[in-house]
C-alpha cells in the first residue's frame, strides 16, 4: 500500500507555504503537474505557515514565480488557485495543527471517495523538522488512507546530527512513508545516467579503470550568496551542494548494475558504492572564498555581505577528490568541484579517458565524454578526427547530442515536478534512503569537522573567475590533462555570425 499510486481523495499540505522554496519551487511544480493532468482527481492543496495571510495575499505570493505565457495558462492558473487554500499557525502548537486538520477534513468532505490520502511537504528549515513531523503525526495524520512525508535537505550538519534527526523521525514516520528530497535526482540528465550506462553496450564496456583516467563532477554558479549569507555561512558549499547533489551524481555514475529498476535495488547499489569511498582527506581538497569582482563594483565579496559574520572562513568553493576502492574504480580520481560567484553557470560530468596507447599521431588528445546536466542539456564525446584535406593532421571534434536540437519538441520537466509526481506514485527510487544518507555523511564528516574546528583558511578568488588560482594545479595533480590543441565547437562560430 505504502508504495502504491495515490487514488481517491488526496490532499497535499505544504508546510512553510509562505517561504522561498514554496513560492519558487513547490507551488510552480504543483501547478506544472496540474496543467499536465498529473494531480489525482479531487486533489486539494493546503498551505500552512506562521505568517498571517489572506487568500488574495497568499495567491499573489505563490504565483510570483510562475510563468504565465498566454491566456490558456492564465485560465488554468485561476482554476488551479481554486484548489489552493491557506491556514496560518505555529509549528509547535497542537491546537494549530488541529485547525489544519479541520481544514483538511473540510477539503476531503467535498469528495465522495472513502480513501483519504495526505501528502505532507516540509518546505521548512531543519530546525523545525522534528516538531512539525511530531505535530503532523499526532494531529493531522490520516487514519483512512496513505500518508507521505516529503523532507527537504539539509538532513543534518554531520553524521551525528543526521543520525539524531533520523532517530527523532523514525518512531513517527516509517521509512516507506518518508521521501528525502535531493532535487538533483529529479533532473533529467541525472535520471538519464542509468540509461546511458546500462542501456548502451559501448559505454558499459569502457566504464572502468582500464579506460577512464579521471572523472570531474562540476557545479558552478555565477551568483554569490547575496542575501542568503546568514543561512549559507552555517553550512558552506560542501554541505550545501557537494555532500548531497554531487555525491548523488557520483553514486549513480559509479554504482554497479542494479538487479532491477525497483527503488530498493537501485538504492542498494548506490549504498554499496558509497561504502567503498573512504572519508575525504584535507590533502585531497582545495577550499576557496570569493572576494569582490575585479571589474564590477556591484559584485561584492562574501565577507562584505552584511548577512555574513565578519571574519568567516566559510568556503564558497570546494574541490575534493574521492576514491572508490573497488575492482572497477581503484586508482581513478573522482574530482568533485562546486562553487558560487564563478565565471559561468553549469553542472556537468566530464569523463576523461586514458591516453591512446602506442600513439602514432603527433597530437592525439584524450577522449572526453561530457554529460551536461544544465543548462542546455547535452551529451557529447570529444574525439580525435582527421582534419579533412590532404594532410594526416588531426583535429578535436565531437559526437554531439544536444537536447535543444535532437529533442526540440519535447519539454524537459522541472526536477521538483518529476519528484512530486514520484511521491504521488509511491516511487522511492529518486529519494535518499536512510542508510544512503549515513554513508554520504561518513565520507564528508571528518573533513567538515576539521574545516570547522581548525578554521581552515579558504583561498581567495575574485567574483566571476574560475575559482581559486590553485584549481588548475589541483586538477592536473589528479591526472586531468587539458588538450594542447585548440578546440572549436561549431556552434560558437554560428553564434558569432
Ligand atoms: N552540445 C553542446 O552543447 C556542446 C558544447 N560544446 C561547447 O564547446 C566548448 C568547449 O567544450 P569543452 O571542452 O567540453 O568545455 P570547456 O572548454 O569549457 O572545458 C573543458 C575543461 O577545461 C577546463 N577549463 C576551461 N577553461 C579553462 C581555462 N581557462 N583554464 C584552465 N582550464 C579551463 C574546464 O574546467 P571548469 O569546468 O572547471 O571550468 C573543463 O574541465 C564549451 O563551451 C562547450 O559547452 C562542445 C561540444 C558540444
Ligand atoms: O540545493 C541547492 O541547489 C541550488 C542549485 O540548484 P539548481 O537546481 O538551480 O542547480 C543552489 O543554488 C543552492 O545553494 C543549494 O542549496
Amino acid at each position: 500500500m505504502a508504495d502504491s499510486k495515490l487514488s481517491g481523495t488526496t490532499t497535499i499540505i505544504v508546510l512553510g507555504a509562505s517561504g522561498d522554496l514554496a513560492k519558487k519551487k513547490t507551488y510552480p511544480a504543483l501547478f506544472g503537474l496540474y496543467r499536465n493532468g498529473f494531480l489525482p482527481e479531487g486533489t486539494s492543496i493546503i498551505g500552512y505557515s506562521r505568517t498571517k495571510l489572506n487568500s488574495t495575499e497568499f495567491h499573489a505570493r505563490i504565483t510570483g514565480h510562475m510563468k504565465i505565457l498566454n491566456d490558456e495558462i492564465k485560465n488554468q492558473l485561476s482554476e488551479f488557485l481554486k484548489l489552493c487554500t491557506y491556514v496560518s499557525g505555529q509549528y509547535d502548537k497542537d491546537e494549530d495543527y488541529q485547525k489544519l486538520d479541520k481544514a483538511v477534513e473540510k477539503a476531503e468532505s467535498l469528495n465522495i471517495h472513502e480513501e483519504r490520502n495526505r501528502v505532507f511537504y516540509m518546505a521548512l528549515p531543519p530546525s523545525v523538522f522534528v516538531p512539525v513531523a511530531k505535530g503532523l503525526k499526532k494531529n493531522v495524520y490520516s487514519k483512512k488512507g496513505i500518508n507521505r512525508l516529503i523532507v527537504e535537505k539539509p538532513f543534518g550538519m554531520d553524521l551525528e546530527s543526521s543520525r539524531e534527526l533520523g532517530r527523532a523521525l523514525a518512531p513517527l514516520w516509517k521509512e516507506e512513508e518518508t521521501y528525502r528530497i535531493d532535487h538533483y535526482l529529479g533532473k533529467e540528465m541525472v535520471k538519464n545516467l542509468l540509461i546511458i550506462r546500462f542501456a548502451n553496450v559501448f559505454f558499459g564496456a569502457i566504464w572502468n579503470r582500464q579506460s577512464i583516467a579521471n572523472v570531474q563532477i562540476t557545479f558552478k554558479e555565477k551568483i554569490g550568496t547575496e542575501g542568503r549569507g546568514g543561512y549559507f555561512d552555517e553550512f558552506g558549499i560542501i554541505r550545501d551542494v557537494m555532500q548531497n547533489h554531487l555525491l548523488q551524481i557520483l553514486s549513480i555514475f559509479a554504482m554497479e548494475r542494479p538487479l532491477s529498476l525497483s527503488a530498493e535495488d537501485v538504492r542498494d547499489e548506490k549504498v554499496r558504492v558509497l561504502r567503498c569511498i573512504p572519508p575525504v582527506k584535507l590533502e585531497d581538497s582545495i577550499l576557496g572564498q570569493y572576494t569582490r569582482s575585479e571589474d564590477d563594483d556591484s559584485k561584492i565579496g562574501y565577507l562584505e555581505d552584511k548577512t555574513v559574520p565578519s571574519g568567516s572562513t566559510c568556503p564558497t568553493f570546494a574541490a575534493c577528490t574521492l576514491w572508490v576502492n573497488n575492482e572497477r574504480w581503484e586508482g581513478v580520481p573522482f574530482i568533485l568541484k562546486c562553487g558560487k560567484a564563478l565565471n559561468e553557470q553549469k553542472t556537468e560530468i566530464r569523463v576523461q579517458f586514458q591516453d591512446v596507447p602506442g600513439n602514432v599521431f603527433k597530437d592525439a588528445p584524450r577522449n572526453e565524454l561530457v554529460i551536461r546536466v544544465q543548462p542546455n542539456e547535452a551529451v557529447y564525446m570529444k574525439m580525435t578526427n582527421k582534419l579533412p584535406g590532404l594532410s594526416m593532421d588531426t583535429v578535436i571534434s565531437e559526437l554531439d547530442l544536444s537536447y535543444n536540437r535532437r529533442f526540440s519538441d519535447l519539454k524537459i520537466p522541472d526536477a521538483y515536478e518529476a519528484l512530486i509526481l514520484d511521491v504521488l506514485k509511491g516511487d522511492h527510487s529518486n529519494f535518499v534512503r536512510d542508510d544512503e544518507l549515513d554513508a554520504a555523511w561518513k565520507i564528508f564528516t571528518p573533513l567538515l569537522h576539521k574545516i570547522d574546528n581548525e578554521k581552515i583558511a579558504p583561498q581567495p578568488y575574485a567574483y566571476g573567475t574560475r575559482g581559486p588560482p590553485g584549481i588548475e594545479e589541483f586538477v592536473s595533480k589528479y591526472g586531468f590533462k587539458r588538450p594542447t590543441q585548440e578546440y572549436n565547437w561549431p556552434e560558437h562560430k554560428i553564434n558569432k555570425l
